[in-house]
């Protein structure tokens, strides 16, 4: 299993520097949330992961440099599940679902490859849909496949970019659950960036948020969702309370007018 180490990144769109010197460790089998208001760099900071962006500092992934991992190599390890949105050439979710197996098969798919597909697939319970377009399907039914899409390309490190922002409560809730039952069962490291903080506090082992492309928090649930820190990073009163089934559950009240001089 793997140990991904973030030192001093920093990530500029043109001029504009958008993460500041990050340095955190995720250590295997976590499920890290990362949190913070719009703009913060939540899916920026998931793109220098799978080395879709290029930031300067390093990311390691037990100690090696994700630069120096062949296109394969890296596919190996990392699963990435985009904000819904990307069109994906014209394809049926049972090909969607095997473009996951792509970076271990050759030119053919074998028993193993079409057996942790169909295994996604029932994880996801996407089976009725897995003869339909996928560009056909609503944002829910295709933010389900992608993610089976990743679950079957059995990584060791699981990137999710606001994997539930397009699910109903139901399916937020199922998602979540299996993809901390799988971090739990398999050890997979998970990093995910999620909105809501109530979602992200029940299934995050570690939560870090994010201001201006800097981590103002990294943590417990426990430790870090405060009525001062979401009222000073999201300029929000907010209540919180701790329910016993639930965990913590924040409300936000109101937004704190910005003082203009
Ligand atoms: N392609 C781009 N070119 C220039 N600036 C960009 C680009 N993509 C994002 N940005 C800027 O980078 C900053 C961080 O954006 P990012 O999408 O990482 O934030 P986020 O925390 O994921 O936000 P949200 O919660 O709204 O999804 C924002 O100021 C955004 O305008």
């Amino acid at each position: 299993m793997v140990t991904i180490t973030v030192d001093s990144l920093d990530f500029s769109y043109q001029s504009t520097r958008i993460l500041h010197g990050l340095n955190f460790t995720v250590g295997e089998g976590t499920v890290l949330c990362i949190v913070g208001p719009n703009g913060s760099g939540k899916t920026t900071l998931i793109r220098c992961l799978d080395r879709i962006l290029h930031p300067s500092g390093a990311i390691l992934i037990n100690g090696k440099h994700i630069r120096d991992l062949g296109r394969r190599e890296l596919a190996e390890i990392i699963g990435y599940v985009p904000q819904i949105g990307a069109k994906i050439a014209a394809a049926t979710v049972f090909d969607v679902v095997m473009m996951g197996r792509t970076p271990h098969m050759g030119w053919q798919s074998r028993k193993e490859d079409l057996s942790l597909v169909e295994e996604a697939i029932q994880l996801l319970k996407v089976d009725h849909l897995a003869d339909r377009e996928f560009n056909e399907l609503s944002g829910g039914q295709q933010q389900k496949v992608l993610i089976a899409r990743a679950v079957a390309q059995d990584p060791r490190i699981l990137l999710l970019d606001e994997p539930t922002n397009s699910l109903d409560i139901h399916h937020q809730l199922e998602a979540l659950a299996m993809i901390h039952r799988l971090s739990r069962k398999t050890g997979i490291t998970v990093i995910m960036a999620v909105h809501d903080l109530t979602i992200a506090a029940r299934y995050a082992d570690q939560l870090m948020m994010l201001h201006n492309g800097l981590i103002v928090g990294y943590g417990s649930p426990e430790e870090l969702i405060t009525q001062e820190r979401i009222r000073e990073v999201y300029r929000v009163d907010a209540k919180i309370f701790r329910d016993p089934e639930a965990g913590l559950i924040v409300t936000p009240l109101h937004p704190i007018a910005d003082v203009i001089p």
